[in-house]
């Protein structure tokens, strides 16, 4: 993120400011200083500043919006300061940042915009006021189409271009076009990219296994089916929805529903079955898993490196009357004897630590704090955990390799390398055959027709991608738990 890191909060001397800009400038700077991830810090100070309905919806808008178009509005800012957004102070570019969308993405009056604006870069830098009046009316006297083209101007080539006006790193957007390409859908380019800067809608998963679980109302309030997943819904307030069902509704994804469905539904449960979430943390699919395994008489076991996370997931799975046992550990060095399952498990869950490409809509910081060199480095954890996986498979078990990325490099090629390092002891299942069983609408899915790669732009859901395969052979999966020629 451009704009530098500063260690001392100035923040908080910003009263007078109206509560919800102050809350949307404490929140960027959280983000821009302490890495704070905005979708888990600004429940915290909406609530700590107290703000009504209104205001929440507000300090939350101002927040991601400012957070999702952050390139493009500091390519406006430097035309408008004509200076590097380097060369001003990060507390002040953060408040400008702010006063760039609601001049140019609200409904906010520009006097009010403006005012406000410059009153909070009076309150944390007494000296800034001026420079931020001026920059603030330069911006305002320029449309918001006018400052596209102006930006875009600006670009090297094609790719550019797009990332400078849909505010995406243009590496991101490269790996998109070669994502998209590998489908033949290179032309969806665009309407990815501004899914990426559209809000997602809720979902809801209602957990099957419980005793109502086709209930259509909840507390009074219908569910409405969602359009894919099979126990997905939709609703008016699905916050309250969820926090009033005990356990059994939860906010989801629906690709993360279809992603778990596709592991316990690819073949029919054999009471008995031993289930692993290798990468468990923070538990959505863990919750949907121990679900499926109540109703299907499996025993799940769940994995996850960081404690933190690890204790998340028993949160999460607290709700699903079924014992499912957290483990904190690194997936790669399993000891299956130690896990409760000595002869292997049947099903195995690995939703891998990726880059999160496909949840950006999710995250709005996520896009500048990632790096190629990001990618490098999870496409070799990966792969190792791949091989821990499939190592841990019983004969027959079946593994679902899962991102919530489309970036082709851990899609694809860890999958493609993992194939071939397995050979013939793993086969490949028609991945696409199971979800499309699964879904209650006709998916519009292409490329490989073995895998599946959802979009945001295309199914309203994050870009997750999924492939199964079975472990083949009767060979001990504690004796293969290493792959001698990686
Ligand atoms: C994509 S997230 C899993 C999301 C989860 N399945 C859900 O639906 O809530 C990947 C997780 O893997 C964990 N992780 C990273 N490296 C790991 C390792 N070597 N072994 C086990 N877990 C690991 C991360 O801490 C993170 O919680």
């Amino acid at each position: 993120m451009s704009g530098g890191a500063r260690s001392n909060s100035r923040g908080g001397g910003a009263e007078g400011v109206s509560p919800a800009r102050r809350v949307a400038f404490e929140v960027l700077e959280a983000v821009r200083t302490d890495e704070a991830y905005a979708n888990l810090l600004l429940p915290t100070r909406i609530s700590r500043a107290g703000l009504n309905r209104a205001d929440a919806a507000f300090a939350t808008e101002l927040t991601y919006g400012t957070l999702r178009m952050l390139g493009f509005y500091d390519l406006v800012l430097e035309l408008a300061a004509d200076r590097p957004t380097s060369s001003i102070d990060p507390a002040v570019l953060d408040v400008l940042r702010l006063g760039v969308h609601q001049l140019l993405a609200t409904r906010v009056p520009t006097h009010a915009a403006v005012f406000e604006q410059v009153a909070l870069a009076r309150k944390v830098a007494p000296k800034a006021a001026g420079f931020a009046n001026a920059v603030l009316r330069t911006v305002s006297r320029t449309s918001a189409d006018s400052w596209r083209e102006l930006v875009g101007a600006g670009a090297k080539d094609r790719d550019d271009r797009l990332a400078r006006l849909s505010s995406h790193p243009a590496w991101i957007v490269r790996a998109f076009r070669a994502a998209l390409a590998r489908e033949g859908r290179e032309s969806e380019l665009e309407a990815l990219l501004e899914a990426d800067n559209d809000s997602p809608r809720v979902n809801l998963a209602v957990l099957p296994g419980f005793d109502d679980a086709d209930a259509e109302t909840v507390g009074g309030v219908t569910l409405e089916p969602d359009r894919y997943s099979p126990i997905g819904a939709v609703t008016d307030d699905p916050i309250g929805v969820a926090r009033s069902s005990g356990g059994r509704i939860r906010v989801q994804d629906e690709g993360s529903q279809l992603a778990a469905l596709a592991l316990t539904r690819a073949t029919p449960i054999a009471p008995g079955e031993r289930w692993l979430d290798l990468c468990a943390g923070p538990g959505g699919k863990t919750a949907v898993l121990a679900a499926e395994a109540l109703g299907g008489g499996a025993g799940v076991v769940a994995n996850e490196a960081v404690q933190a996370r690890a204790d998340l997931v028993r949160n999460a799975v607290a709700g699903v009357p079924i014992e499912v046992d957290v483990r904190v550990g690194d997936g790669r060095e399993l000891d299956l004897t130690a896990l409760g399952a000595p002869d292997g498990f049947d099903r195995i869950l690995l939703d891998a630590p990726c880059t999160g490409l496909g949840a950006l809509r999710r995250r709005p910081e996520a896009r500048w704090r990632k790096s190629p060199a990001d990618v490098a480095e999870l496409t070799k954890l990966q792969g190792d955990l791949f091989d821990a996986a499939v190592g841990a498979l019983a004969p027959g078990g079946i593994l679902a390799y899962v991102t919530c990325s489309p970036h082709t490099a851990e899609t694809h090629g860890t999958f493609g390398a993992a194939l071939a390092r397995w050979g013939d002891r793993v086969e490949q299942l028609d991945t696409r055959a199971v979800v499309v069983a699964l879904s209650r609408h006709p998916l519009d899915l292409d490329g490989d027709p073995r895998t599946v790669q959802l979009w945001p732009h295309r199914h309203g859901t994050d870009a997750m991608f999924i492939a199964l395969v079975r472990r083949t052979g009767a060979d001990s999966p504690v004796a293969d738990a290493t792959v001698a020629d990686r």
